[in-house]
This record gives C-alpha cells, structure tokens and sequence, in this order.
C-alpha cells in the first residue's frame, strides 16, 4: 500500500523533500495500474497537474488524493524516488471529487487511473508549459467576458409549461426538497414522448439550478445534435457563458471551453459522452438527452457508458440527474421500475398533437416480379407523391450509406470482398470507389469482374445512395436530399442540409440513423423505414430494443406540428408485419415493449437481469487469439471467485478479422455487478500476464457492460 502519508521523508540529502502520489499518463499495458510515487521539494495540493519522468520519458500526470483505492502506488525506497520535472501553475487543481469520478471509472472499466484521468483532460494541456497555459487562461478570461458583456439583451420569452410539464418539474421540485441536507437526491428518468417537450424541462431545470449558482452539465448522445440544443439553451440563457465540449472541437477550442468550465466561469456545459468527466466545481444538475442511445458508450480504450457515470456523478456531488428519453434503455427502465431511479412522464405531444398513423407495410403482399425495387414499392411512391402534391416532407430511413452493400458478377459469383476484412466492400457510386466499411481500404470500381473479366458486375441490395437515385428516376421534380456520414464529411455540411430541410427546400429526405435523431423538424408529415427487418434476426439480444428505439425516434419526426399531426404517417416495410415489436410500435406502446422485452431478458439471463463482461482478444491468427481466450478462461474458472459466474467459451466477433487482424471474444456472466467485478480484479494481472506469454497476441481488452453482444 502506499506509504505516501508518512512524508517528509529525506531524500538522499537534498533537503526536505515530500513524497506525492501522481497518477501519470502510462498506457494499459505498461502495467501500470495505480498512481506512482515521487518526490517534490515543496508539498503540492491534490489535483495538481505536473510533469514526471518515466523511465526515459516525460509525462503529464496529476498529483493524486491519498487515501483513496486507485490501486497500489509502488512502494518504493525513498531514495530511489525520482523528483518531478515541473508543476503546471496557475491551474486551480482538480477536485477531489472529480479525482474519485475518475477512479471509480477507471476501477468499474478495469484500467489504469492515470491513463483514464489523462485521456479525459484537454489533449493540449500535454504540450503547454506553465506560461503557454497562463496565456491560455488570460485568453479565456477574455472571452468570457466578451460572452457576457453581451447580456443586455432582452429576457428571452418562455413558454407556458403544459400541465405535464409543471407537474413533473413540480415533482422534481419535491425531489431536491426531500433530498435537501440529506443525500443525493433520487435520478429522474424522464420519460416523454417525441415531441412532448423534454426540452423545456431540462431548460426550467437547468434555470432553476442556475439561479442558485450552480453550474449545469447536458450530454447529447452526437456531436451533430449539439449545434440545435446550444442554440435553444443559447436563446434561453443570454448572458450566461455556454461551452460546448466534443471531439469535434479544434484543440484550442477543447481547451478553452475545459479551461472555462473548470475555472469555474461556465454556467452550462454541453457535450458528448466525454463531457461527463468535464470539470466542473459548482456542478448542480446532470441532464442526460437521449439516454437510451448507445453513442454514450465509449467503443475504445476505457470503455465507459458516460450515462452510468452521470448517474454515479450525480450521487457523488448529491445533485439531481435526468435521463430523458422517449424509448428508455431497458436498465434504466428497470430500474425505474424497481424505485431506484424516480420516472415521471410526459405522456403527450405539445399542442395535444396525435403520434403518426403507423402503417406496417406487409411486403408478403407484393408481387414478386423481376425488377421490381423491393424498397421502392409502388404504394409507398403513392403515398410519397400524395405528400409532393400536398407541398409537405417526408422522410426516408435507409440505415445502409454507400450505394450498394456489395458489388456481383452473375457470371462467376464474384463479390466485393475486403481483402483485409472479412466483410464486403460497398459500393459507393458517386466517387466509384469500392470501399470497405470496417478498414477504410478503398480502390477504383473495377470495369469488369476481376476473376472472370465479365463485363456485367451488378450492385446487390441498397444504400442510401441508390435509393436517391431510384427515387429521383422514379419522382421527377420531387427536390431530394441525402444525408448520411457520406454527405456530411465536410465542415458545415450537416448544418446547412438541416436547414434547407428546416427552410422547406428539400421535399423528400433520405438517410440513415443520423437523421431520426432529436431533431424538431415542423414539415415533416411521412416517415418511412423501408427495410428495417435485418434487426429483428440479430444474435445480439439488444438488437430489438435499439430498432424499436429508432423506428419510434423516426416516427417522431412526423407531424411534430400540430396542426399537421393528424396527417401525419409513419410507414414500416416488413415480410414480419406480424412480429411483437412492429405491433407494439404500431401502438406506439414502449411501456408494453420494455414488459416483453424485459420478462424475455429475465427468463435468458441477460441484463439488467445479469451483468455481463467481453473479453476480447486480437492476433493475427485466429488460433492465438483463441488460445489466450482458452488459458485465460481456465485460469479464471479455477477461482473460488468463479462460483456463480458463467464464462462462455470464445467465438470469433462478428466481423472476425478487420485489416489483417483476427478478433475473437468471450463472454462473462454474473448474476450481480460486484461478482462480476471482484472477478475481473483478480483477473486483471493474470490477464497481463497470459499477455507477454502469448507472443503473436496484439492486444486484449475488457468491455464491462458490453452493448454490442
Ligand atoms: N410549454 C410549451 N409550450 C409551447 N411549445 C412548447 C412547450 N414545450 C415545448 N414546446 C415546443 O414543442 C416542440 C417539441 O418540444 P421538444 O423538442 O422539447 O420535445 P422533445 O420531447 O425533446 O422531443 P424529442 O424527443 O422528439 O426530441 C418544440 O418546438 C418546443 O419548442
Ligand atoms: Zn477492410
């Protein structure tokens, strides 16, 4: 255990010197997995940011609480410690709090406290030295000024709550009294349908928490939803200071924006899923949008669902969290429903406003002839025209970008295959690439099947881009906008297909999931998902819950003006119009989905019933993969600690090699969270280890609470 509390120890003569504890920026697999001891000749306060040598290196690190379970410093001989390089001044520390946010992180995603502190601080702060950064900090007082100096504006108008709305902020209300002087006050799931103005609460609330001086965190799941909420909590609170914290920002702007939050000058910080280590020392709400969405899980490196943080963070400083959601996660939904976590409703749309017409468009019913486009189907371009004669939008879900998911010759049984990967390579017809989704390798569609040389190798299936192109052939005239990764690589170009939709310029929208997310379109009467089946047959338990969850956020894109709702459609084609979650969909009935859905999970095992780990292994054979699997699974069953726990035998992933790389993993299954994790923590340094003994393995990670199975 560290022995950092029985300073001042003296260190080879030189004077009095004071041993600190510093979490430094080694990696996973140096080993290190607790905060390293040094020397410094005045004492430092905790959360103080410094640079350490480390072996022949220099790296940043942050002086680290003691007393707290980051793991074991090294115990060193005093005289062995080596001293620290540089202090970094003028930066107020790092709360305590926000050093125990980290390592419960760091503990729960089983990594190293150093490596998850210092990857969710500003990248820049590595390369500033302390007058670099005092310029920084001189530069964001500036600008925080200048933010403010703008507040002689007129108060922005409000609107009046709807009764459902002052009822649930009157019940939050009742919350944050019950709790007050006591302990964290209990999380809100908010569960509101599209449409029905969670926003405006998360506004009250974030005002309510303002007023009292208190800063406010909000974390949307996509970087592209964060231009359309800044700009309504910008319209509400003028004056106050808004950052935004993503990784879409340019280095400067990262570390201003963090600068001013931890500074204390920002009053609400909105970000993604990395926001929520934002520091923020009057931090006094949490709003969580969107929770369900899986975007707030991290898919490398510290693995963390930044929502599962949100709600420990909550706990820790006692403030109020809201997870608001129209189709809940099924955790948080159960937990709802065992009183953990308090749910109050918005039952209905602003303006009383009907929930579109659900269609399930039974593609049984077609007739199977040659040629025909199975998703652009004849009843569905009529009802397309209808809306093009009625000068109203409609909206198109394709979730497959590229032009065709692969490219064939009839002749031979060619297909596009990634030489690297084992997927298929997409066709994307704008540029005539073939490019593989998974390694990025792309080339030149070639002019004639590559093994047989036949002339005629035809596209198979259908992307957002050929869909574009059948509906401009098939409705001339009819203005048609593509939005999907693909039209929106470029800077700006997202935000200005948004608006030509939200200015009616575009008739007809087709995209992927990127365009049924939260935004308040006001034209849109007809939603179609045109082949949305694939889910329904997924091996990942999750898959029903995450198609049901966009095709409702996609249907919520429909007649979110009132006047418009009782029009307004959403269209699904299906061969499986009889399955149980297109009925329900079609009732627009989440509560008796998440019923089905969670008493099927209950029976399986799965979670929220049972707490899952995946251990996953990459080599570039299959084989080493596998046998660091096998010997780590054998290693681990034989724990006592193992009783209880199921540890399946390991299947390759299901895009098994991914450039050149062979991937395979493992499932681990407790029947409770701390079985899981006492587990894993003895797991750990055997993992290491099996690590160096199995030369050709590149690299093994943990995924606790893994969502894609
Ligand atoms: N009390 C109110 N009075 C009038 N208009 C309101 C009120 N509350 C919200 N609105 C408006 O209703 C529309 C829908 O609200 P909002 O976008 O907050 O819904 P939401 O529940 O967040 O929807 P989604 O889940 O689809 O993102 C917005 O245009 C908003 O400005
Ligand atoms: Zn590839």
């Amino acid at each position: 255990m560290a022995e950092a509390e029985q300073e001042p120890n003296a260190a080879g003569g030189a004077g009095q010197q004071h041993r600190v504890r510093v979490a430094v920026d080694a990696p996973q697999h140096s080993g290190i997995s607790g905060p390293l001891d040094y020397l410094s000749k005045r004492p430092l306060a905790p959360g103080s940011l410094l640079r350490v040598p480390l072996g022949k290196r220099e790296l940043l690190g942050i002086v680290w609480p003691n007393g707290s379970n980051a793991g074991e410093a090294e115990y060193a001989d005093p005289a062995k410690l080596r001293a620290i390089l540089a202090v970094l001044e003028g930066l107020t520390p790092l709360s305590s709090t926000w050093c125990r946010l980290v390592e419960f992180a760091a503990a729960y995603y089983q990594r190293a406290v150093g490596e998850l502190a210092l990857s969710v601080l500003p990248p820049q702060l590595r390369e500033l030295d302390s007058p670099q950064l005092q310029l920084r900090l001189k530069r964001m007082r500036k600008w925080v000024a200048e933010q403010t100096a703008e507040a002689n504006q007129a108060a922005p108008s409000q609107p009046t709550l709807s009764p459902a709305q002052a009822e649930v902020l009157a019940q939050l209300d009742a919350l944050l009294g019950e709790a007050a002087g006591k302990g964290a006050p209990q999380p809100v799931l908010l569960y509101g349908v599209t449409g029905s103005g969670k926003t405006e609460v998360y506004l009250r609330a974030a005002e309510h928490a303002l007023t009292q001086g208190r800063q406010v965190l909000v974390l949307v799941p996509e970087i592209n939803l964060t231009p359309q909420l800044e700009a309504r909590f910008a319209e509400r609170f003028v004056g106050r200071v808004l950052v935004s914290l993503h990784s879409g920002l340019t280095p400067a702007q990262r570390l201003r924006n963090w600068l001013t939050a931890h500074e204390g000058h920002a009053d609400l910080v909105l970000g993604t899923r990395l926001a929520v280590f934002a520091s923020m020392p009057r931090l006094g709400l949490i709003v969580v949008d969107e929770e369900h969405d899986p975007s707030y899980k991290q898919q490398d490196g510290a693995r963390y669902s930044a929502r599962d943080l949100a709600v420990y963070r909550g706990h820790l400083v006692k403030i109020p969290v809201i997870l608001g959601s129209a189709t809940p996660s099924l955790e948080s939904w159960q937990r709802a429903n065992e009183g953990r976590y308090k749910r109050l409703a918005l039952p209905e749309r602003i303006g009383g406003g009907a929930m579109p017409r659900v269609r399930l468009f039974d593609m049984r019913l077609m007739p199977l002839s040659k040629g025909v486009t199975t998703a652009l189907t004849r009843p569905l371009l009529e009802a397309l025209r209808l809306r093009l004669e009625r000068g109203e939008q409609s909206l198109i879900f394709l979730n497959r970008r590229g032009y065709a998911p692969v490219l064939h010759c009839s002749e031979c049984n060619w297909k596009s295959d990634c030489p690297h990967c084992s997927a298929w390579r997409v066709f994307h017809k704008g540029d005539r690439t073939l490019r593989c989704h998974h390694c990025g390798f792309s080339e030149r569609v070639p002019a004639a099947c590559p093994t047989c040389g036949n002339q005629d190798i035809a596209p198979l299936g259908r992307g957002t881009e050929r869909l574009e192109e059948q509906l401009q052939e098939q409705l001339p005239g009819a203005r048609v906008l593509r939005i999907d990764a693909d039209s929106t690589k470029l800077k700006g170009e997202l935000e200005s297909h948004m608006s030509a939709v939200h200015a009616g310029e575009v008739d007809i929208v087709v995209g992927t999931q990127m365009i049924t997310k939260g935004h308040d379109f006001r034209r849109i009467t007809f939603v179609a998902a045109v082949n949305p089946d694939g889910a329904l047959f997924s091996s990942d338990f999750r898959a029903p819950e995450r198609l049901f969850a966009l095709l409702m956020q996609a249907g919520g894109r429909a007649g979110r003006d009132a006047e418009q709702a009782a029009r307004s459609e959403m269209w699904v084609q299906t061969w499986h119009p009889e399955h149980a979650l297109y009925k329900a969909l079609a009732k627009h009935d989440f509560e008796d989905f998440a019923k089905s859905q969670l008493a099927e999970r209950e029976s399986a095992g799965l979670p929220p019933f049972a707490h899952l780990a995946m251990l996953r292994a990459e080599a570039r054979t299959p084989e080493v993969a596998k046998s660091f699997l096998d010997a780590a699974s054998r290693w681990a069953q034989a724990l006592p600690e193992a009783a209880g726990v199921l540890i399946y035998p390991c299947i390759p992933m299901s895009v098994a090699r991914i450039a050149n790389v062979e991937r395979m993993q493992m499932l681990v299954e407790a029947p409770s969270r701390s079985a899981l994790q006492r587990l894993l923590w003895l797991w750990n340094p055997e993992l290491h280890a099996l690590k160096r003994e199995h030369k050709g393995l590149m690299r093994w990670a943990v995924d606790v609470d893994p969502l894609a199975i």
